[in-house]
């Protein structure tokens, strides 16, 4: 048996055509753009390339990027002060502050500096709690995207056996929260987990956010399963070149699961659409449209 490849880069493409219709139809009723905000503290290789993708998708679907990008050794005070002139600035909706920030910075203080109306990551305390809590909130991007493929393949959720590798405040928690809203029954996995293999074979919905390289294989995914795999990780190859692999066994899991995630391809391309959602979300409420059909959670 193969599994289905879910696309997640198609799938990002509509994501991405529709907001851009939606940022159309805002300009012309509100007579301005919306506009997005990244903040980026230091060289880190990884996140200057997100930058740039997220810079250039955010001009294609017509709206304002505004980049911030800082020397690793700012001052904390100065990262906070842009973050308070963006708060302040009406030509901005949505400010993302890239993860991780440097060492000398205290990355929630920084994260809770963002106006809970324009964290579009989702990761102010106030929207961690709106969302537990079953209230509109902004939702982080990278789950509301898994979300959506989700909901694409299978329509309703609804008695799924759901678990989420992974507790992380970005991806694995606010996952395991959209799944229980979507009335799975959720178990959250972490590096405790005993027998986490077994736990991984009970799952309708398996999604792996660890940060390790294949570590799930083959033998731990129920067969017909579907298998969203959220890690991106850079590996050496025999040749000395670098390759982009999952947390997922690829080609493992592929013999056994119902449909699979690639990476690159899959999650990574939705969490950049989502992004772009949630800015134009932001735009809507900050005027008080009603949300942008079908772009939220
Ligand atoms: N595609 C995308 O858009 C995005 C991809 N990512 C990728 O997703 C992955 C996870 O990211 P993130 O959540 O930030 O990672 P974190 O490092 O913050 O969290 C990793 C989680 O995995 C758990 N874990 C680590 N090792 C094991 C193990 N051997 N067995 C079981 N659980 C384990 C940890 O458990 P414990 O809590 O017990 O330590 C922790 O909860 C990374 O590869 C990252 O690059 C992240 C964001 C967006
Ligand atoms: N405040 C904040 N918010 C984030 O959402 C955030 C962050 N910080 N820090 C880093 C992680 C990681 N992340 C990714 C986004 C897009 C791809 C992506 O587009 N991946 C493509 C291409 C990958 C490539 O070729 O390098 C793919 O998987 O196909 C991946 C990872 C967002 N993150
Ligand atoms: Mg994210």
């Amino acid at each position: 048996m193969t599994a289905d490849v879910i696309d997640g880069k198609a799938f990002a493409a509509g994501i991405r055509a529709r907001v851009a219709e939606g940022v159309a139809a805002f300009k012309a009723s509100q007579g301005f753009t919306p506009g997005l905000a990244v903040v980026l503290v230091g060289e880190d290789p990884a996140s200057q390339v997100y930058v740039r993708n997220k810079h250039r998708q955010t001009l294609e679907a017509g709206m304002e990027s505004f980049e911030h990008r800082l020397p690793a050794d700012t001052p904390q005070a100065d990262i906070l002060a842009l973050v308070e002139k963006l708060n302040a600035d009406p030509a901005v909706n949505g400010i993302l502050v890239q993860l991780p920030l440097p060492d000398h910075v205290d990355a929630d203080l920084v994260i809770n500096s963002v106006s809970a109306d324009k964290d579009v990551d989702g990761f102010h305390i106030s929207n961690v709690g709106r969302l537990g809590a079953g209230l509109k909130a902004m939702v982080p991007c990278t789950p509301l995207g898994s979300l959506m493929l989700l909901r694409d393949r299978h329509g309703s959720l609804s008695g799924m056996n759901a678990v989420v590798l992974g507790r992380s405040n970005i991806v694995g928690k606010p996952m395991a929260q959209l799944l229980l809203k979507d009335s799975c029954t959720v178990t959250i996995a972490h590096s405790r987990t005993k027998d986490i293999e077994a736990v991984c074979r009970g799952a309708d919905i398996l999604v792996a956010a660890v940060g390790r390289p294949e570590m799930v294989r083959g033998s731990w995914i129920r067969p017909g399963a579907t298998v969203i795999d959220v890690g991106i990780n850079r590996i050496e190859t025999p040749e000395g070149k670098t390759r982009l692999v999952g947390d997922v066994h690829f080609a493992e899991a592929m013999e056994v699961a119902g449909a699979v995630t690639p990476v690159p391809g899959g999650v990574g391309p939705m969490t950049i659409a989502c992004l772009l959602a949630n800015t134009l979300t932001s735009a809507h409420r900050s005027v008080g449209l009603p949300d942008p059909e079908g772009l939220t959670a």
